[in-house]
């Protein structure tokens, strides 16, 4: 079978790395060519979680170039939520249509909900499966990454369609290259509570250290940020249980443990909004917003969070007027 991670980002370089050093065939797909030729030259270099750099070296190929041939093939999709446009559904397209492929499956590790809508749309019947990871990983550089959490792969046993897949043969052979490569991997017959109760830690904290500026750890170690935070949470958790999604129950709490257990990271938005790049709380807040609509209910808080995040400009952006 051969492994295309597309996005070489944080979570992308990590688990290329990871997969190609463990003996699987993989190729990273970059955006630009720049990148690429970086990474086919030089390797990535990766640091483990003891802090211990390895270079590793593996196919990188630019999106839109040759795409090696295989009857099996697995796509990884580890761009941000934001970065799922036509130009690289189009892309996608060629990859997973390429050559003498017979079976093929995307997974997607996006934080959010909203994604897999957009791909279906664009990639028709291909079976998608989503994938919550709680690993964590940081890009220094473009061919540098940083393993800064360790966690695990939950990988749903049914596709976008409802299908139950765990036994087709690409997902089976997917999950066996990941623990081979040393993650933690779980086949999940129930993504969805998954899928919403991470988003409830990413719909509080992601926003709010952004706001704040501060990393995951400090957010709460002050008392107004904490209320804040309480009352993120009770406004976004209603929505979940009443609309069915998480079952009735208490989340708050693993809140807390997620800031104490990745204390020292700065979030993914506060990285994107110091970057000046677009955030993905259109998918996170703004998934939350939109089902209180649908269900009648007001979320000020995340209503106000999605204006101001967005609100972030670019300083040279900000010549512009
Ligand atoms: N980092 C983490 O610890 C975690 C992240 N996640 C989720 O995983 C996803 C990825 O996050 P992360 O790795 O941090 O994000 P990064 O921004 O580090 O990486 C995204 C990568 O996608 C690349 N990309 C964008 N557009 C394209 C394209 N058209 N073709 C190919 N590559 C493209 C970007 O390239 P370029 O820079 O050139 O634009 C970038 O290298 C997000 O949804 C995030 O929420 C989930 C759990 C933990
Ligand atoms: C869990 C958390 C908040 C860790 O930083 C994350 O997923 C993110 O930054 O997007």
């Amino acid at each position: 079978m051969h492994i295309d991670v597309i996005g070489a980002g944080a979570i992308g370089m990590m688990l290329a790395a990871a997969l190609a050093e463990s003996g699987a065939h993989v190729t990273l797909w970059t955006r630009t060519r720049r990148q690429a030729r970086l990474i086919q030259q030089y390797g990535v270099l990766r640091h483990n979680l003891q802090g211990g750099g390895k270079v590793v070296h593996l196919p990188c190929r630019a999106m839109g170039e040759a795409v090696v041939t295989s009857s099996e093939r697995c796509v990884v999709l580890t761009v941000k939520s934001t970065a799922i446009n036509p130009e690289l559904t189009e892309q996608l397209r060629g990859i997973l249509n390429s050559g003498r492929s017979e079976a093929v499956t995307v997974i997607c590790l996006q934080n959010g909900i909203g994604h897999v809508e957009i791909l279906t749309e664009a990639l028709g019947p291909i079976p998608i499966h989503i994938a919550v990871t709680t690993e964590s990983a940081k890009r220094e550089d473009e061919r540098t990454v940083r393993h800064t959490g360790a966690g695990g792969i939950w990988l749903s046993n049914r596709d976008q369609f409802g299908n139950e897949t765990g036994d087709a043969p690409v997902q089976k052979k997917m999950l066996q290259s990941l623990e081979k490569a040393g993650f933690t991997t779980f086949l999940s017959n129930d993504i969805s509570t998954r899928i919403y109760r991470k988003l409830i830690v990413n719909a509080v904290i992601n926003p709010l250290t952004a706001l704040y500026h501060v990393t995951n750890g400090e957010l709460p170690k002050e008392s107004c940020r904490l209320t804040l935070m309480r009352r993120l949470y009770e406004e976004s958790a209603a929505v979940f249980i009443k609309g069915g999604l998480l079952p009735p129950g208490d989340y708050w709490q693993s809140i807390l443990d997620i800031c104490e257990a990745t204390s020292r990271n700065r979030s993914s938005m506060l990285s994107d909004v110091q970057a000046g790049r677009e955030t993905e709380i259109a998918f996170i807040n703004g998934a939350i917003a939109a089902k209180g609509r649908e269900l009648g209910m007001l979320t000020p808080l995340n209503d106000a969070l999605i204006v101001i995040i967005q609100g972030y400009r670019r300083p040279w952006d900000e010549d512009k007027g």
